[in-house]
């Protein structure tokens, strides 16, 4: 069980008392500046989960352990366009992932999907992450880091259709890049037999041409799926979903290979 106290280093959520404002901020960073004042988060350490604090404006926020998703959607850097939380979660689903699997994945990006992979297969797993770009990777080490989860990663700058994925043997293999259907080859080579391929598209052409492409190989119980989500307002007597919301994010079309 996790330790119900902040200690330095840890990533606490501050959710406003009264009000919707929230944020992620390190515990013992010092003071961080909010709109609704500054937060000294100094005062966290050893103080218990749920702590309430002030903030230098008189507002009261409560300080919550953050998860891995308050932290990935709040302080990730960005650089290459990354999946959303919604599409991750359902990825574990597809995959069937947890503690102890062996995952391949390329590109890297900036590390959003790496991090919910690594952070699955923990503590005895290990994520085999692909990218051809050094920029891509060197954002997603600090990404990873900032969550230390780069002892359960293994980043490698290749490219993947060229030079396919190594010598690994592999549960599962997510591709999120440009041309997946090019890579299929690879991947079949990585895959242990049944072994589960996820490939994310995000156009109607992308993700006809996977399906004809994994048809063309030995893969079977090809799914295609999307997944949509509506977020609601909580506020009483203002319960309906939002107004803006993401419309739109990709496919996520799952084969088994034999
Ligand atoms: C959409 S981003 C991946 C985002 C990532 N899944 C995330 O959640 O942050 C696509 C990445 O694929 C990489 N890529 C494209 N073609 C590749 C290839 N042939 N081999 C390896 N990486 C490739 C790009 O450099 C880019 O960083």
């Amino acid at each position: 069980m996790k330790p119900h106290v902040f200690r330095k280093g840890d990533w606490a959520l501050l959710v406003e008392e009264r009000g919707g404002y929230k944020t992620v901020a390190r515990v013992g960073g010092g003071r961080i500046q909010t709109i609704r004042g500054f937060i000294d988060t100094d005062k966290l350490v050893g103080a218990p989960h749920g702590s309430e604090i002030t903030t230098s404006l008189g507002v009261k926020f409560r300080a919550l352990s953050a998860t891995i998703f308050d932290v990935i959607e709040n302080k990730f850097e960005l650089r290459a366009q990354a999946i959303y939380p919604k599409d991750a979660v359902y990825i574990i689903k597809a995959i069937g992932l947890g503690p102890g699997f062996r995952v391949a994945e390329a590109g890297t990006g900036s590390g959003f999907l790496t991090a919910v992979l690594a952070w699955y297969v923990r503590p005895w797993g290990v994520v085999y992450s692909f990218d051809n770009r050094i920029e891509h990777m060197k954002v997603a080490v600090r990404n990873l880091g900032r969550i230390d989860l780069l002892n359960y990663v293994d980043l490698q700058v290749r490219d993947v259709v060229r030079t396919g994925f190594g010598s690994i043997r592999v549960d599962a293999v997510v591709l999120d890049m440009g041309d997946p259907w090019n890579a299929l080859d690879r991947v079949s080579e990585a895959l242990k037999p049944g072994g589960v391929v996820v490939i994310f598209a995000t156009t109607v052409e992308h993700m006809a041409k996977s399906v004809e492409a994994l048809r063309k190989r030995n893969y079977v119980n090809i799914s295609i799926e999307e997944v949509l989500v509506r977020r609601w307002k909580s506020v009483p007597g203002e319960l309906r979903p939002e107004t803006f919301d993401v419309t739109h994010t990709g496919w996520i079309i799952s084969a088994r290979l034999v």
